[in-house]
């Protein structure tokens, strides 16, 4: 425990009458991006709030720097960084004032709020807009600001609720790039809805689907997990379907509208080769061959039936 930055147990929620959330376990010990992926509902912003101490869950404890968040959550919540789904902001400050007024809530000391101010606008990119008030700032430069809050006391754990949502997608490569460095030094939890954002930031992810974690695990073993496993084919002269599902490795064929066939395979991608080589043997005059990755809902579904 004492290593942990954070760790939560068991934690379920009920708003009223249903479960958001059941039986969520999560434990970071180092610093990094981790990643909680969730479709909309999902139970994401729920675990997020309790982990930061804003709800107070209906069962489990949370954890943070080995502090128990419900018996001393001002000391637990020093070590946290939050930016809710809808920042925070005071939209008639400047970039300065608002961040100032931050340090301050934030318990710093009076001496070294100038300091702590400025070291967050330059970490976060908007140290040129401190006198901006933040109502003229752009969305993407709004989140930083947002951002900006959540490190000003340098925490330990930032925790950030679809940071990403509604910017374009500039904007977005940005605030992924900034994500990234702040979790050069602290734990970073960053949800979305989206996988390939969550793909392209985080080292770790958890995917919660129905309330329930469905998926615990490094993004490299999501991405082998979640490996292609059917082809698209288009042939000018095919076989007939028989022959495709006999191959090796073929476990289902389909023949769409468009004249092409996909092959569901359980194997490696070697059937892709086997195909190609079989088209060129027996002249079924192959014009394309592509793998399909599985959409995110599939994902969700096959995961939804494999709680962890
Ligand atoms: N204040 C609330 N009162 C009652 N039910 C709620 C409340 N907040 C969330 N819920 C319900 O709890 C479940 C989980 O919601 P939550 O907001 O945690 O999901 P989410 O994954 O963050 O989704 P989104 O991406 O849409 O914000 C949903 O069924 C939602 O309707």
């Amino acid at each position: 425990m004492e290593n942990s930055i954070v760790k939560a147990s068991h934690l379920s929620h009920k708003y009223s009458r249903d479960w958001a959330i059941r039986d969520i376990n999560l434990e970071i010990s180092k610093v990094g991006v981790l990643g909680l992926l969730g479709s909309n509902g999902a139970g994401k912003s729920t675990t997020m709030n309790i982990l930061c101490g804003v709800l107070n869950q209906t069962e489990g404890t949370v954890h943070i720097g080995g502090i128990d968040i419900r018996q001393k959550p001002e000391d637990a919540k020093m070590l946290i960084g939050f930016l809710p789904q809808n920042a925070p902001l005071h939209l008639d400050l400047t970039v300065s004032e608002y961040l100032t007024y931050c340090a301050y809530l934030r318990n710093i000391n009076k001496r070294d709020i100038k300091t702590a101010v400025d070291a967050a606008m330059e970490k976060c990119g908007v140290a040129h807009f401190r006198s901006r008030v933040i109502n003229n700032l752009s969305g993407g430069y709004r989140q930083r600001v947002g951002i900006a809050q959540s490190i000003i006391h340098l925490p330990k754990l930032v925790v950030l609720d679809e940071p990403t949502n509604g910017l374009d997608p500039n904007q977005i490569l940005e605030v992924r790039k900034l994500i990234k460095e702040i979790a050069t030094e602290r734990a970073v939890i960053f949800s979305s809805h989206i996988l390939s954002e969550v793909q392209a930031t985080c080292d770790d992810i958890r995917m919660i689907e129905g309330g329930r974690m469905v998926f615990a695990d490094t993004m490299t073993a999501f991405n082998n997990y979640i490996l292609p496993n059917s082809l698209l084919v288009y042939m000018d002269n095919p076989p007939p379907m028989e022959t495709l599902s006999g191959i090796t490795g073929i476990t289902k064929t389909e023949l769409l509208n468009d004249g092409g066939i996909r092959l569901h395979f359980d194997t490696s991608t070697k059937v892709s080769s086997q195909i190609i080589e079989m088209a060129v043997t027996n002249g079924w005059q192959l014009t394309e061959i592509m793998l399909e990755k599985s959409s995110l809902d599939e994902i969700f579904s096959q995961l939804s039936n494999k709680t962890t």
